[in-house]
């Protein structure tokens, strides 16, 4: 089948000149009253929805064409699933009225059978990353599409959220460009189709892209592009002027909206330029370790859930902005926290700004509709009373005795000329749609007025007709109704039939009835059908001015929403912090980290009924103890002190009270984590490569500012090289002066605690256990000096190992620490010792003739346990109990 298929039926053909134009997007070709797909489109789309596929005969000699439709008012429905499965979409609509061109064209002679069709286009292209839909967008999410381009000296990246109007740019390394596209998680990605290998190399196939022609790719496209959207002579006064790259990413999206439809985008007010220095760096396995914006497991909690009390949707998204930007500058971060604080000691004022803030919606989602001309006469209602809700904020904020919220309520504009016109405009409660009718309020137009007289007018003389023919001619159940096919009539139920008078035309026979037409009645249908009709254009045309009239508010608008996101995040935190029992913490530029009594924000939520999570001291400088070497059984608690130590910081840093009883934050510029593996593993890199590139990249990147947490480094090769590379980067960031960032060492290397002998400013510090009657008791208490044991054995003891492994596992352990200086050529303990002392018990199990047992035997026997970690041994430990009890590997 092909457009050249001279036999195909003419809407084919203009169905394939239509597809022809997208052919990568899945045409949605408007047919009636349903949107329709067909061939290939219709299969994925049948899937993809669970729609009926069917087949039509197109004419062509190919055969039938498999097709699937909907309903076109279910395009909401439908259209959000095609884009979350990755579609891109080309939506075709009917560009003229049926009706009217049926009319047009009436009688007139010599029209070819394409002059004949209703004219049909595409009227947007939408994508993952242009959505507009409520029904897309998460509304406590951004929707990002991004452009990266691969300049000559950086790396451009431009971001674009369409339902709010932000755009942003910046350049900088790959890394940089990358991290970048981590924190922001763009649903779509643009890139020069020239340089799909180093786009694959640098960022990976994990995005949803979309690859350009190489000429959109350049300066002069992209500032002839971008300044005449904007109509400045330059991009001075955004600040980018200089960022060559990141112009040119900006350029191509422009050229996409162009390409997609989207051109009306007045909401688009400005370019801001991305701002790194003013950040905290925290790279993608930070985010992810710490669990800032997604727990690592399902049933998890992220920091986010806890922290996030936001009321509007833009607050939320801004909340979530925050916590992968947190801030540097301390004046900054002092504002915020002055403005909690405020909060927490105005209980009046908090209150008022909460109850305001309910009433506001996603103003800037809506404002964002009006721009590009897809806002419902309820949103309009919404935007009104967001407005409403301006007014008392303002005035709490200008009053209030906070110089920053002086400032947030002075530039809060009431936007008064456009609240009164809405109020005026339109009705208070309207439906969604303009083409129901009823949205422009009685008494705003005198013409709307009076066609609204004739209609009810008109409907009341029906009532009137009705009530006469009823008296007149005695038929007791006469009713006027209504339908498409012959417009007003008469109905009488067959026990009156013949009581109808001659004038009557009949028009219907039912099974208990008849209907019948009259002159009069046809004549005051005209007038009422005419008047309806009108009244729906004239709405309509209203509503669209009013529109209009609304777009001139756009940045004051822009600029509320920014401002209420702000105070409705500070509010949230307020909220957290009392309900949590947080503390403002003393936030300086010294390089002193002192957390008094500090717990895990997100942990402490979720301990058992009965238990209470152990606040523990953390003390950080770079004169005294720069690196805490942190040992302690397993599960003793060193990752999640390490974890809430950086969570700490970064919440302090975002301007929130933080979970402990004080704490000075030394203000932090990086804050790395190497703590658990990454997912790099899918690309087919080793636990350990992983492990040593996160490593690397920590060490070339790190700076005094910083702060580091090391989590069981070095526990992915053998116990000897572990030690040696772990002494060796730890010894590193002691020593080098640049590199002199707070550190939290936590190992099981009992011998790096040799390392507080020879170094000054590294402290031995362990996560205190108790043994009682051969128990170990998890006391979670961070004291000074190193530990001795792993109790790894104890913890598989309680993981539910079976006892003889358990019992086996312990005399192996006493073995190797007797004979812990006694080493082999490999520097590994010597097995065969091991081998002839074992228990009696155990050479009995393994020589019994039971294949599970000789499975678990040759499982034990295949292990070099000089080179297990604790954490392998777990593992291992763990297959093997399944092999036991029967469930399989
Ligand atoms: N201060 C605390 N108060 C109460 N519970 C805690 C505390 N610290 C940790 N826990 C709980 O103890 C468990 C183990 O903690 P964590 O994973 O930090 O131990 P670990 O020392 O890092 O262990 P491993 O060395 O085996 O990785 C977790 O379930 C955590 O919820």
């Amino acid at each position: 089948m092909s457009t050249k298929d001279t036999a195909l039926t003419p809407m084919m053909k203009q169905f394939f000149s239509l597809k022809a134009k997208h052919p990568d997007a899945l045409l949605l070709f408007r047919c009636g009253d349903f949107y329709e797909t067909y061939g290939d489109d219709a299969i994925v789309a049948s899937q993809i929805l669970g729609i009926t596929l069917t087949k039509r005969n197109n004419g062509g000699n190919t055969g039938d064409t498999p097709m699937a439709g909907f309903p076109h008012h279910a395009l909401d429905t439908y259209l959000p699933k095609l884009i979350r499965a990755g579609k891109r979409v080309a939506i075709c609509d009917q560009l003229e009225d049926p009706k009217k061109k049926r009319a047009a064209i009436k009688g007139k002679k010599g029209l070819s059978e394409m002059d004949k069709m209703v004219k049909r286009g595409i009227t947007e292209l939408v994508t993952p990353g242009i959505a507009m839909s409520d029904n897309v967008l998460n509304y406590k999410e951004n929707n990002f599409l991004a452009a990266v381009h691969f300049g000559k000296t950086a790396c451009g990246l431009s971001l674009l959220d369409i339902s709010t109007g932000e755009f942003l740019t910046g350049e900088g390394t790959y890394d940089y460009v990358e991290k970048l596209l981590g924190n922001f998680s763009p649903k779509e990605v643009l890139y020069d189709r020239t340089r799909k290998k180093d786009f694959e190399q640098f960022f990976g196939t994990k995005y949803c892209v979309f690859e350009m022609d190489d000429w959109v790719f350049t300066e002069q496209n992209a500032r002839q592009k971008l300044l005449k959207h904007f109509g400045t002579k330059s991009l001075k006064g955004f600040g980018v002027e200089h960022l060559k790259a990141g112009i040119v990413a900006s350029g191509a999206i422009m050229q996409y909206l162009e390409l997609t439809q989207h051109t009306s985008i007045n909401h688009i007010t400005s370019l801001k330029r991305l701002e790194e220095e003013k950040y905290v760096r925290l790279d993608k396995f930070t985010i992810r370790s710490l669990e800032l914006l997604q727990p690592m497991q399902e049933d998890g909690l992220s920091l986010l859930d806890v922290i996030d009390r936001t009321t509007t949707p833009m607050g939320g998204r801004m909340l979530r902005r925050w916590m992968v930007f947190p801030l540097k500058e301390v004046p900054r971060i002092n504002e915020r926290l002055d403005i909690v604080e405020y909060f927490f000691k105005h209980p009046d004022f908090r209150q008022l700004i909460d109850e305001q803030l309910h009433r506001v919606g996603d103003l800037e989602r809506i404002i964002s509709k009006v721009a590009v001309g897809r806002v419902s006469p309820r949103e309009v209602v919404q935007l009104k009373n967001a407005l409403m809700a301006v007014q008392p904020i303002k005035g709490a904020c200008q009053t209030a005795d906070n110089d920053c919220l002086r400032r947030l309520g002075e530039q809060l504009n009431l936007c008064e000329s456009l609240r009164d016109r809405i109020e005026k405009e339109i009705t208070p409660d309207p439906p969604q749609l303009v083409s129901k009718g009823g949205v422009i309020a009685d008494g705003y137009s005198p013409e709307l007025d009076e066609l609204r007289n004739i209609s009810r007018g008109g409907k009341d003389y029906l009532l009137e007709i009705q009530q006469r023919e009823t008296e007149k001619t005695g038929i007791s159940s006469l009713k006027v109704g209504f339908n498409n096919v012959f417009g007003y009539y008469l109905e009488v139920r067959n026990t009156f039939k013949d009581k109808v008078p001659e004038g009557w035309i009949r028009k219907q026979t039912l099974a208990q009835a008849e209907r019948y037409i009259t002159p009069e009645l046809k004549e005051y249908e005209e007038k009422i059908l005419g008047a309806d009709e009108k009244i729906l254009e004239l709405e309509a045309r209203l509503f669209s001015e009013l529109i209009v009239a609304m777009q001139e508010f756009i940045p004051q608008i822009q600029i509320n929403a920014n401002i209420l996101a702000h105070i409705d995040c500070l509010l949230s935190f307020a909220k957290v912090s009392e309900d949590n029992c947080y503390v403002r913490p003393v936030v300086d530029d010294t390089d002193v980290l002192d957390i008094h009594q500090g717990r895990h924000p997100v942990i402490e939520t979720q301990m058992p009924l009965g238990e209470r999570y152990v606040p523990n001291d953390v003390y950080l400088d770079t004169e005294k103890q720069q690196i805490m070497m942190i040992t302690g059984p397993n599960m003793a608690g060193k990752s999640a002190l390490l974890r809430q130590t950086a969570l700490i910081v970064l919440m302090g840093q975002i301007g929130c009270f933080v979970p402990a009883e004080s704490a000075r934050i030394g203000v932090v510029d990086k804050i790395f984590t190497r703590v658990g593996a990454s997912d790099n593993l899918s690309l087919g890199e080793s636990t350990f490569m992983v492990e040593m590139t996160e490593a690397a990249d920590i060490l070339n990147n790190v700076s005094t500012h910083s702060l580091v947490l090391f989590d069981e480094l070095g526990r992915g090769t053998s116990t000897y090289d572990g030690i040696s590379i772990a002494w060796a980067i730890v010894e590193y960031l002691h020593e080098n002066e640049h590199a002199h960032a707070r550190t939290l060492f936590a190992t099981h290397y009992h011998e790096l605690n040799e390392m507080e002998k020879h170094f000054p400013r590294i402290k031995n510090y362990n996560v205190s256990v108790k043994e009682v009657d051969g128990k170990v008791i998890f006391l979670r208490k961070l004291v000074p000096g190193g530990s001795e044991h792993s109790f790894g054995i104890h913890v598989a003891e309680i993981a539910g190992m079976p006892r003889s492994i358990v019992k086996r596992a312990n005399t192996v352990l006493k073995q190797l620490e007797a004979e812990g200086s006694e080493v082999g050529a490999a520097g590994k303990p010597k097995m065969e010792n091991i081998a002839d002392k074992k228990d009696g018990v155990q050479l009995n199990i393994f020589q019994l003739d039971d294949p599970v047992l000789s499975q678990v035997r040759d499982e034990i026997l295949g292990l070099d346990i000089n080179n297990l970690t604790p954490v392998e041994a777990l593992n291992k430990l763990n297959e093997i109990k399944k092999i036991v009890t029967g469930k399989s590997k």
